[in-house]
């Protein structure tokens, strides 16, 4: 498929960050903290809310991560490790109790604004205007991040096809599309507007097969053919290992280690398990496994 290399920011946008996308680092995140529930500081001072408020929760607990520009760097961590909050902190949509995160160079907190034109960021519950078709809302879409509409209808079939929607579906209302497909329209979105950094929460979950090589095969070419930098979170190890160049697995808002895929398996070779697989890694350091944790959660 041929998207023009200029398919991300338009080229007014572009040309004003000359510069801000030379650096080494895409994402650099320093001691980032941010908890949910307990009292506020108010009530605290107050002295009230003792008794409904729930408990707190320590969603990221200290996390420090770089990830350099143009690499694919993947988060596995099971239900409830601090995978979607990390992300949302990241991608501005909460502010963290601590520590700095910045999206090539720029401060998620004191520069929303810049990081916000940086970053994209695909989940599940991508909002979108349902009565509308997947070809309607990407148009909507691209003409706000300033894509000319003459590219926008050449590629949106383009990538909608690429990514196996049959092309009946175009026009059709997005309601009465599958979970699974609208989650391929959200990706398709992300990679016509912005993919400077890209942030895609568990982007492959619910998709069957060959949907989720369609979508693997998108970020490489995004990396590859137009210089986009990927952080991903992952549930699926065998994705993880094809797809990342360096992974970190996050326990109860903790990151517990990072490396290259090889590294991490490396780390547990033994002479019983001379070629431990990510998923032996992955039990290693975290004592248990993704299905494990996947089951209890449908049970
Ligand atoms: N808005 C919120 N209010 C209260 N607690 C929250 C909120 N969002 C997340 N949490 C809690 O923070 C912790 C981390 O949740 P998070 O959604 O980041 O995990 P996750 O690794 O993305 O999980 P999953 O794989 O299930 O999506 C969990 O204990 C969760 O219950």
């Amino acid at each position: 498929m041929g998207l023009s290399s200029n398919s991300s920011l338009s080229t007014a946008n572009k040309s004003s960050l000359i510069g801000v996308l030379d650096q080494e680092y895409a994402l650099l995140v320093r001691d980032a903290y941010k908890t949910f529930g307990g009292r506020s500081f108010l009530e605290k001072f107050r002295g009230t809310a003792e008794v409904e408020k729930p408990q707190q929760v320590v969603a990221v607990d200290h996390i420090s991560l770089s990830v350099k520009r143009n690499e694919i760097y993947g988060i596995l961590g099971a239900n409830g490790s601090g995978k979607s909050t990390l992300i949302r902190l990241m991608s501005t949509l909460l502010i963290p109790d601590g520590g700095e995160i910045k999206v090539f160079g720029f401060d998620v907190v004191k520069q929303e604004k810049m990081v916000k034109r940086l970053l994209n960021r695909v989940s599940v519950e991508a909002s979108f205007f349902k009565k509308l078709s997947p070809v309607e809302n990407l148009m909507y879409a691209t003409r706000l991040y300033g894509v000319p509409p003459s590219r926008a209808r050449r590629e949106i079939p383009e990538i909608l096809s690429r990514l196996g929607i049959p092309p009946d579906r175009f026009s059709r209302p997005l309601e009465q599309m599958s979970r699974g497909m609208q989650q391929k329209v959200a990706i398709a979105r992300a990679f016509l507007t912005t993919p400077v950094l890209l942030l895609l929460d568990e982007p492959t979950t619910g998709l069957d097969p060959r949907s989720k090589l369609d979508v693997q095969q998108l970020v490489k070419q995004l990396r590859e053919e137009h210089d986009a930098t990927i952080l991903l979170t992952t549930h699926d190890m065998a994705e993880a290992d094809a797809l990342c160049d360096r992974i970190a697995i996050i326990d109860k808002g903790k990151l517990i280690v990072e490396g290259t895929p090889q590294e991490l398996k490396s780390m547990v070779a033994t002479p019983a398990n001379p070629a431990p697989t990510l998923e032996d890694t992955f039990m290693f350091f975290t004592g248990r496994s993704l299905e494990e944790d996947e089951q209890e959660i449908e049970d």
